[in-house]
C-alpha cells in the first residue's frame, strides 16, 4: 500500500509538477533529521504532510522555503532548481509560507498588513498612508483580496486585536498578496477555536479553488486535513513512510502502527 511513485507515473507523461523535492536530507552534527524524502506536488494539488511530533515536518518546510539548506538533495519549483537559491529568491519564484507563530505586525489594521506585504513582495518603496486615496490600486487589491477570506468588514481593525482564526485569515490574504503559485501552510488550524474551523477551513479550499495555488500542508486536525487534501504524506523519524491517497494511507497498516496507533 505504501508508495512514493510520483502522480502520474506509469500513465503516460505527467506535467512538471509545481514542486518536487529528490533525495532532500539534512544532518546536523550527528543527527539524521531527515533522510532521502522524495515526493512531488502536481500543479493544483492540495498535498498534506502528517507525522508524529519531531519527526521533521517544520525541517521539511524550512529546506523547501530556503530557511535551511539541505545536507543532500535537491527542491524543484516548476521543474527549476531552487536549491542554491535564498528565501526570497524562492518567493519570487512563487513560494509562499505561513508559520506556525503569527507572522503579522500587531500594531498596524488589517488592511495596512495586506498592503504592506504586497509592497514588500514588489519590492518598491514602503509607504503606509493611514487613509489612502479612493481608488488607490494596492487598497483596492488588499480590500479584494481581505474580501476573499471573509475578512472585508474588518479593513480598520487593529491585526493583533483580532481572533485567532481572523489572524490565520489575515496571513494567507498576506500571502496571496505575494502572488505566489505554490503555498506552503504550516499547522493553519494550530490554536483556531472550534467554531473557527469550517470557515478557516473554506479559505484554504479557496487557495486551491479560487487563486490556483498548489499547496503543502502540515496540519495536525486530522478530520480538518483529510478533507482537504488529494494526497498526504507521512513523515516518521525523518524518512518518507509513505505518500497516497487519504484512505489508503488510512488503511496502510505501517502507517497506522507508526503514527496512528495499533493496525486495525
Ligand atoms: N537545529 C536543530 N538541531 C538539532 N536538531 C534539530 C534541529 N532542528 C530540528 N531538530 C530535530 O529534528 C527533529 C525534527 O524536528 P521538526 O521540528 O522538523 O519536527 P516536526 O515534525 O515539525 O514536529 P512538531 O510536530 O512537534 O512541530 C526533532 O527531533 C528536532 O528535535
Amino acid at each position: 500500500m505504501t508508495s512514493t511513485t510520483p502522480a502520474g507515473a506509469g500513465v503516460g507523461p505527467s506535467p512538471t509538477p509545481a514542486l518536487e523535492v529528490r533525495g532532500l536530507s539534512l544532518r546536523i552534527g550527528g543527527a539524521q533529521i531527515l533522510e532521502d524524502i522524495s515526493f512531488v506536488v502536481p500543479t493544483g494539488q492540495v498535498v498534506g504532510v502528517i507525522g508524529p511530533n519531531g519527526a521533521g515536518k517544520t525541517t521539511l518546510f524550512n529546506l523547501v522555503s530556503g530557511v535551511l539548506a539541505p545536507t543532500g538533495g535537491q527542491v524543484l519549483l516548476d521543474g527549476a532548481d531552487v536549491t542554491g537559491r535564498t528565501i526570497t529568491q524562492r518567493a519570487n519564484a512563487g513560494l509562499g509560507r505561513t508559520f506556525q507563530t503569527s507572522s503579522l505586525f500587531p500594531g498596524l489594521s488589517v488592511e495596512e498588513n495586506v498592503r504592506l506585504a504586497s509592497q514588500v513582495h514588489e519590492g518598491g518603496a514602503i509607504s503606509l498612508v493611514r487613509f489612502p486615496r479612493p481608488g488607490d490600486p494596492a487598497s483596492r487589491r488588499a480590500r479584494d483580496l481581505l474580501g476573499s477570506v471573509g475578512l472585508g468588514d474588518r479593513l480598520r481593525h487593529r491585526a493583533g486585536d483580532l481572533p485567532h482564526g481572523d489572524k490565520r485569515k489575515l496571513e494567507i490574504a498576506m500571502l496571496l498578496a505575494t502572488d505566489p503559485s505554490v503555498v506552503l501552510l504550516d499547522e493553519p488550524m494550530a490554536g483556531v477555536a472550534s467554531g473557527d474551523v469550517p470557515g478557516l477551513t473554506d479559505v484554504i479550499r479557496s487557495l486551491h479553488r479560487d487563486h490556483g495555488c498548489t499547496v503543502l500542508m502540515v496540519e495536525h486536525h486530522m478530520e480538518v486535513l483529510l478533507g482537504l487534501v488529494e494526497r498526504v504524506a507521512v513523515l516518521h523519524f525523518g524518512h518518507l513512510l509513505a505518500i497516497d491517497t487519504p484512505e489508503a494511507v488510512m488503511a496502510d497498516p505501517t502507517v497506522q502502527s507508526a503514527y496512528l496507533g495499533e493496525p486495525a
